[in-house]
């Protein structure tokens, strides 16, 4: 139920400076280059994983128990998952900003048959297979009210029968553009707490500068630039997301329950790992290879949430 018209982008908070179209052109020219190159971009593709992505997941985790998986495929990770049980079948995962949907490849990989991963994202995607999925700003109270009444219910978005993601041609369990929900509950009580993993991906969309002729639902990065290029933009932005995915967290993630974000470093990420501690038993933070080191990317890793 995916409709274009309904998709109203977050509106930019900052003035946006115009580049010469030449200046566009080679820098997407040299991203693509890039991506050409990248072991993680091909293995990703090699695996049929939607994004190299999914990489930075396997290693937060992997890191997280100092084993040094370089670029490893997800059966290889998913022994190492084996011992170390970061996810388990028949899990709730809730994958914030899921577009285009590697991270929530991992986890249906993890948590199938009998498992649930609900992802969200501003942008329209195809969603992966096994993954239900709501169309909304994150940030809005009432997308994240409705994202609460969805989890309550603790069959929603279940798969109906066991393998049935191997089958050809099965897309996603349910694939929704919210409709009303009541207010987002900021008290929710333990029992009310169904997730067990909350993953939060989410990086400011900004507008789209170059690939305009692409309508491909499948290929969202052709549509949304995840960073602006300016450090100080990208921090602000990112506190934002990681904050209200952690509120978000407080409210619907289990005793015990794990949360990982991307952030991007700057004066307020002390702040955050501080919140972070109080909700959480061990908190880390981690770069991993996957990540690119010119990136001011990191990642925060929170386990087992305290009672
Ligand atoms: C780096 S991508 C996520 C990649 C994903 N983890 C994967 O494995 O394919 C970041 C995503 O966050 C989404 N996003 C950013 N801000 C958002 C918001 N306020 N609400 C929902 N999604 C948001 C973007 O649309 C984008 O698809």
């Amino acid at each position: 139920m995916f409709s274009f018209s309904r998709f109203v982008p977050r509106p930019r908070e900052f003035p946006s400076i115009a580049l010469p179209n030449q200046v566009r052109w080679s820098s997407s020219k040299r991203w693509q280059a890039r991506q050409h190159k990248d072991q993680f971009t091909r293995e990703a593709a090699v695996q049929g994983l939607k994004s190299r992505a999914a990489f930075k997941l396997l290693q937060v985790f992997h890191l997280k128990r100092l084993v040094s998986v370089p670029c490893c495929s997800l059966e290889r990770s998913a022994q190492i998952d084996e011992r170390y049980r970061i996810f388990k079948r028949g899990q709730t995962v809730v994958d914030l900003g899921y577009a285009p949907g590697s991270w929530s490849q991992v986890a249906v990989s993890r948590t199938q048959p009998s498992g649930r991963v609900l992802g969200v994202d501003i942008i329209p995607a195809q969603p992966p297979k096994g993954v239900s999925t709501i169309q909304g700003n994150f940030l809005a109270p009432e997308i994240q009210a409705y994202i609460q009444e969805f989890l309550r219910d603790p069959n929603r978005g279940r798969l109906r029968s066991p393998g049935a993601i191997d089958g050809p041609g099965m897309s996603a369990v349910e694939t929704e553009l919210p409709g009303k929900a009541s207010d987002a509950d900021p008290h929710t009580t333990a029992s009310e707490r169904t997730v067990d993993v909350v993953l939060s991906d989410m990086s400011a969309p900004w507008h789209q500068t170059t690939g305009f002729w692409k309508r491909s639902l499948s290929n969202p990065y052709n549509r949304m630039m995840n960073t602006s290029g300016n450090a100080f933009r990208d921090h602000a932005g990112s506190m934002d997301l990681c904050n209200a995915a952690l509120d978000f967290s407080s409210n619907v993630l289990r005793t015990g329950g794990h949360f990982v974000c991307k952030f991007y470093q700057g004066v307020e990420d002390k702040d955050l790992e501080n919140r972070l501690k109080s909700l959480f038993q061990k908190v880390q933070r981690l770069k991993p290879e996957s990540s690119r080191s010119e990136s001011k990317e990191s990642f925060f890793i929170g386990l087992d949430r305290k009672p």
